[in-house]
């Protein structure tokens, strides 16, 4: 049933069904229904719904039953659908007949008794008929109330059914809007994934076209290296060819390795007889190095002894060539000459005339322990002076000396152009090198330390320091009672390598040049004193030594008249001759040689710095550097007589230096 005609019939009971309920013309009996049957009338007052009118129900629309029927047969409720409760009367006029039929025959004519009993129990049966008939009306018309209450609940049934309807309905509605927005959105999503999707597969597809290009770019490589393997498969096999070839040559080297092991095996035992005479060796090794290191004390022993056989002072007297310039400016060379067996003799002379006019040669013998004429190299007088640095390997303190006027060449020998000319300091340093290298087989090993320092008007100054420094910090000497020399503040250089002495000769040579205008005139005016400390250890023997040697460049040693000078060069002139002087002074003390005597060290800063140098456990070499030139012959010999007083003192017997 469609919803329209749903809800019209919604409005009340189904009138179909109710007011035309479907009426069997069969009678309910086994015959007809008298009229007066008929003619009864029911009255049933139906309420389909509040305010509508009260129908009424007749007889004749409820449902009779068929006249031939004699069954009790079911009434099927129309509203409902099921089946009624009610049943029809069973009893009917033929039913009369046929008790009678039963009971006796038919009735004659005149016997009106019988007829009339008869009638009467056909009067009771329809009066009981009427009776159930009428209760049967009875029951229909509660039938009808249950069936009015029933329609009234389906109705309400109805009504609900349509609000539910009409809820579902707008809540279908309201679904399919949110779904038709959901729809929408869905629709925007897939627009905006296709859109992204369509850039991705753009990308892909540009992927796609580079992954083409790679692929024709790697199937090219491919190529090239399918082309490659075919070549190194020919080669494998070529190398194959030679494996086996070296695989021979191996099986023949396997049975070379044999017979070399066997060989091995030989020589092993032979390495075992070896070892055992090695062992014996060691031990007359161990013996011969105690004999050796018996044997260096022995020769440092020698050396001393030798060294002061010879003097514990000694004096070299070095003439120097004349130089170009001076033969340019016809520079007159004095007389001298050389002689003597052991070259250690030379003779000064010069003409003079007398008063009368008469010209005679005067001449001026002098002894030292070596004379070197002017043609003389270094090497000669470093082999000369190597001795004295041995001893201060040896743990002996050494002073050596350049004294001489200016431009004597005391500079030339002390430190000398680089190269083949090099002068004493850097020959020094090299063989305390290789000394020291050869004396560490006997188990020494030395450590050098190295100071340079100038003493001008006075004043010590560092030249291996700060040039920034140079002449403002004060440098005090402190004498340690151990015999080494202190000064303060003063930069010391680890010497470990040769190359290291010509780098801080160097750096004392331009803090020189900072100190002064004129570099010449300043080393000239100043005594430079280079100190070189030796440290020897010998872990075997215990044995520790410090030697010094010291190697001093001494200012010139011109007299004060003669250099003609006033002013500052007056004072530094006078400085230098009050050292000089002093130095004189204490050579002269120690040749008096008193046990205990007065030594006048403190007189001087050079005497001072210098005094365990000069003292009994030291050798002195003094070179007297003299010029050739007739002009310096006064000079020369001055120079020359202080030397020979220098050479004529006897230092005590010297003492090695331990720690
Ligand atoms: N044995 C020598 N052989 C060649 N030239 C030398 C020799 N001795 C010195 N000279 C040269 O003589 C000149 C003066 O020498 P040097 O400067 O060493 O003298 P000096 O005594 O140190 O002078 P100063 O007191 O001014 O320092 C230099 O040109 C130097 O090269």
């Amino acid at each position: 049933m469609d919803l329209k005609k749903r809800k019209r019939d919604s409005q009340g009971v189904d009138k179909s069904r109710i007011a035309r309920p479907r009426i069997d013309s069969r009678p309910p009996f086994g015959r007809s229904i008298p009229a007066q049957t008929n003619s009864t009338t029911a009255s049933i007052r139906i309420n389909n719904r509040p305010g509508q009118s009260t129908k009424s129900l007749t007889s004749s629309s409820i449902t009779r039953p068929t006249a031939s029927s004699s069954q009790r047969i079911p009434l099927k409720d129309r509203v409902t659908g099921s089946r009624s409760t009610l049943y029809e009367p069973t009893t009917s006029r033929s039913s009369v007949t046929q008790i009678q039929n039963k009971t006796a025959k038919p009735r004659a004519q005149w016997d009106l008794r019988g007829r009339i009993g008869d009638m009467q129990t056909v009067l009771e049966d329809n009066q009981n008929k009427i009776e159930e008939s009428s209760e049967y009306q009875k029951r229909l018309m509660t039938d009808v109330v249950d069936k009015r209450s029933q329609a009234m609940e389906a109705a309400r049934r109805v009504a609900e059914l349509e609000a539910l309807k009409q809820e579902k309905q707008k809540s279908f509605e309201q679904e399919i809007e949110r779904m038709k927005a959901q729809h929408h959105r869905d629709n925007k999503d897939l627009e905006n994934k296709d859109k992204v999707n369509k850039e991705k597969v753009d990308g892909l597809k540009a992927q796609c076209i580079e992954i083409q290009d790679n692929t024709i770019g790697l199937q090219t490589q491919l190529d090239q290296t399918l082309v490659e393997s075919a070549t190194l498969k020919a080669t494998v096999a070529k190398t194959s060819a030679k494996y086996s070839e070296k695989d021979a040559e191996f099986s023949v080297l396997r049975m070379e390795v044999k017979r070399l092991d066997e060989s091995l095996a030989s020589r092993e035992k032979a390495l075992e007889d070896v070892q055992v005479n090695l062992k014996d060796e060691r031990q007359k090794l161990k013996s011969l190095e105690t004999k050796l290191l018996d044997e260096e004390k022995m020769r440092r022993k020698l050396h001393n002894s030798i060294q002061e056989l010879k003097g514990n002072i000694r004096v070299f007297c070095r003439v120097r060539p004349p130089v170009a310039s001076e033969m340019a400016n016809h520079g007159k060379v004095a007389s001298m000459r050389f002689y003597g067996d052991d070259n250690d003799k030379m003779e000064l002379s010069e003409e003079v005339s007398s008063t009368l006019g008469k010209v005679t040669t005067k001449s001026y013998p002098f002894s030292f322990d070596k004379v070197f004429p002017p043609e003389s190299t270094q090497e000669e007088c470093f082999e000369e002076i190597s001795q004295l640095v041995q001893s201060a390997l040896d743990g002996y303190n050494v002073c050596i000396f350049a004294y001489g006027q200016t431009g004597s060449g005391k500079t030339y020998t002390m430190e000398g152009p680089p190269g083949a000319g090099k002068g004493m300091i850097p020959r020094a340093v090299q063989q305390i090198y290789q000394v020291a290298q050869q004396l560490n087989e006997s188990n020494w090993h030395y450590t050098m330390e190295g100071q340079f320092m100038e003493i001008y008007n006075e004043t010590v100054h560092d030249l291996l320091g700060d040039c920034s420094n140079y002449g403002k910090i004060k440098h005090d000497i402190r004498h340690e009672k151990s015999g080494k020399t202190v000064i303060t503040d003063m930069t010391s250089v680890l010497l470990d390598s040769p190359a290291r002495v010509n780098t801080m000769l160097r750096k004392a040579s331009q803090n020189r040049a900072t100190g002064a205008t004129n570099m010449n005139e300043r080393s000239s005016r100043s005594h430079s004193v280079f100190m070189l400390r030796l440290n020897g250890d010998n872990p075997v023997t215990g044995e520790r030594t410090t030697g010094v040697l010291n190697l001093i460049d001494l200012a010139g040693s011109e007299r004060l008249a003669m250099s003609g000078s006033t002013g500052n060069r007056l004072k530094e002139t006078q400085a230098i001759n009050k050292s000089l002087s002093c130095l004189g002074d204490v050579i002269s003390a120690l040749l008096n040689n008193k046990e205990g005597g007065h030594i006048p060290y403190r007189n001087s800063k050079l005497t001072y710095l210098l005094q365990n140098s000069l003292g009994g456990n030291s050798k002195t070499l003094m070179f007297v550097n003299i010029s050739p030139l007739s002009e310096h012959f006064n000079e020369t010999l001055c120079s020359l007589r202080f030397a020979t007083k220098v050479n004529s003192c006897r230092i005590g017997t010297a003492r090695r230096l331990t720690r």
